[in-house]
């Protein structure tokens, strides 16, 4: 193996030898005596030690001719991120632009490095929320180790995050930050209440009549009798308004309060503390925003992002729908409050959103972060449907059988009926489904039902040759995330 190091460094990597499908080579690697260089072999990806030193004795591997062949282990992560403290995730903070790039399958995060390298943004490649986590069956641990793994194997040292995503119980976010994570989204749409969207004005004002008087004088004199001054923002409180939102937000700025306090400001290193408030019914209205930003400010909260829920439709891995004249209006307020109080406009549901880039891009003055996930699986699956038509075939005949199971976990408004038969595609056709909304969301949202389908004798109905599909088509599947994600960072103006 140690030729095959010599052959790396002399640039004469077609001196495979016969166990070694690929070499990356932007993983060679010296570590005071120890060389490191990750290659692929019929047993899936290992990495080649050579020479001395602690990193060599404490890598667990098999010695084969003196050197060491490690898999990509948890275990051997951990050590790694010690030697090499650019595989472990770090924080960003507000003054660089942020992608998240959320990798369902930990197989994804080569080709994001590929497209974001020497960009003026930064990649939260370990991005994941609980729900993916439940729907695909991996853990945080999992999500760290791919990511790490793969910032080794592109050789990539300018940094990268690490998202626990949609966090909503504090278990889950003591688990997070128990193993690192550099950025907390804390959603707050179980403490929102959506149901004052519905009610009429007199039973606004009897609600929030029963609030205690010094909570809601402290909140007219605040908004009604303090005018708001943000440079750039468009807000005019009215009395109903004011109650709708107090009544909409105030136990969710408590919440995110007291999640601030004991996780955040206890913490001996820097996390990215996201503010989610766009998975709920109510469209966050820019005077909704400005108060939950200035209630946080007031009560000495500070964040990294916040998310609030757009005018319109963000839904899962296709474009806007919407008024896009007024989603550029309110954006426009959004923007200027985010920078008055100096944290990022946080986009989530950001994959495709292709006619609203410019105006994210240009309204943030290019510094936000952004969130993307599902389409990194679509791109996948546009992979599959390109080399293996009989595979792709029975994932979207089970994706049409299981669509309304999945619908219980994403906001969709998918029209079944209008994707074209499977039996009116050719196999040649068959990748133009990923050009399609319809057929997109039905294999978006089915994602955790694909991965985790079994069969009868407990073996896995897709997974395992979805998998190999996608190791086999290795370069494939990284070009397709080079153009569909190049596309997204060059529409935000990256
Ligand atoms: O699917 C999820 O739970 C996440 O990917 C979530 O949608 C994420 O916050 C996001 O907005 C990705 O675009």
């Amino acid at each position: 193996m140690n030729a095959l190091i010599e052959a790396v460094r002399a640039g004469k990597v077609n001196d495979f030898s016969s166990e070694v499908i690929k070499v990356y080579t932007s993983s060679l690697t010296q570590v005071g005596d120890t060389t490191l260089l990750m290659v692929r072999t019929t047993e899936g990806k290992r990495l080649i030690v050579v020479g001395s030193g602690e990193l060599f004795d404490q890598l667990q591997g098999e010695i084969v001719d003196g050197e060491k062949v490690a898999p990509l282990t948890h275990e051997n992560r951990l050590i790694i991120n010690q030697f090499l403290p650019y595989t472990a995730p770090q924080a960003f903070g507000t003054q660089v632009a942020t992608m998240g790039l959320g990798d369902r399958l930990g197989i994804a995060s080569p080709g994001h490095i590929q497209t974001i390298r020497g960009k003026d943004i930064r990649p939260v490649l370990a991005q994941q929320s609980i729900r993916e986590l439940a729907l695909t069956g991996r853990t945080y641990e999992d999500v760290l180790d791919a990511a790490a793994y793969a910032v080794l194997q592109e050789g990539y040292t300018d940094g990268y995050g690490a998202d626990g995503d949609h966090l909503k119980k504090e278990e889950d976010i003591e688990y997070a930050l128990r193993l690192g994570f550099t950025m907390l989204t804390l959603d707050c749409s179980e403490n929102i209440d959506n149901t004052i969207e519905s009610m009429s004005e007199a039973e606004i004002a009897a609600k929030y009549e029963l609030l205690p008087a010094s909570l809601r004088s402290r909140y007219e004199e605040r908004y009604l009798q303090t005018a708001p001054n943000v440079p750039g923002a468009t807000l005019a409180y009215t009395a109903e308004a004011l109650k709708k939102d107090v009544l909409i937000y105030d136990a969710a700025i408590n919440f995110m309060e007291a999640i601030y306090r004991k996780y955040i400001v206890t913490l001996d290193r820097a996390v990215d503390f996201e503010i989610s408030i766009d998975e709920t019914a109510t469209p966050t209205s820019p005077e909704a925003h400005y108060l939950v930003a200035n209630e946080l400010r007031d009560r000495g909260v500070t964040i990294f992002s916040m998310a609030p829920r757009f005018c319109g439709e963000f839904q899962k891995g296709i474009d806007y729908i919407g008024d896009i004249a007024q989603f550029e209006r309110e954006l426009a307020s959004h923007a200027a409050i985010a920078v008055h109080f100096e944290y990022k406009l946080s986009i989530h549901s950001g994959s495709d959103k292709f006619s609203v880039f410019p105006l994210i891009g240009q309204y943030t003055n290019g510094l936000f972060h952004i969130k993307t996930a599902g389409t990194n699986w679509l791109e996948a699956v546009r992979v599959v449907a390109k080399v293996n038509p009989t595979l792709y075939r029975r994932m979207h005949q089970f994706a049409l059988d299981h669509f309304v199971e999945a619908t219980a976990y994403y906001h969709v408004t998918t029209d079944i009926n209008a994707i074209v038969p499977l039996s009116d595609v050719s196999d040649a056709q068959l990748p133009d489904y990923m050009e399609e909304n319809n057929a997109r969301q039905l294999l978006h949202i089915t994602y955790g039902l694909l991965l985790q389908a079994k069969n009868e004798d407990g073996s896995r109905t897709f997974a395992d040759e979805f998998f190999q599909t996608l190791a086999d088509q290795e370069d494939t599947f990284a070009e397709g995330l080079r153009h569909h994600i190049g596309r997204h960072l060059e529409l935000l103006g990256k």
